[in-house]
């Protein structure tokens, strides 16, 4: 299990997950955001929780299997914290 994370995220409360809320231009670009996340999450078989309100999402990332947050939570939080783009012009 992680003791450190990434300093965009935060822990949850319950202490078994991290958090991050992306704020975009507009839906269009949050929902472009996801589609992009969606593609890496099946190609690295680990998949973010995630909930969508027009230009926000907020990200939860856990290992199901393990019970809290392991280094494939922090691999993806760097992922995102890459990728992300307000904007939504994704490289
Ligand atoms: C069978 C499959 O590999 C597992 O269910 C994977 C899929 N995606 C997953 N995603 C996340 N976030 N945690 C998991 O434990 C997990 N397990």
């Amino acid at each position: 299990m992680i003791d450190d994370i990434p300093s965009n995220w935060r822990r949850s409360v319950d202490g078994t997950a991290i958090e991050r809320t992306l704020t975009f231009a507009d839906f269009k670009a949050a929902f472009g955001f996801l589609t992009k996340l969606a593609d890496h999450a099946e190609a690295v078989d680990h998949h973010p929780e995630f909930t969508s309100v027009w230009n926000r999402l907020d990200i939860r990332l856990t290992s199901h299997d393990a019970g809290g947050v392991t280094d494939r939570d922090v691999a993806m939080a760097h992922w995102i914290d890459e990728k992300f783009n307000p904007s939504g012009v994704h490289a």
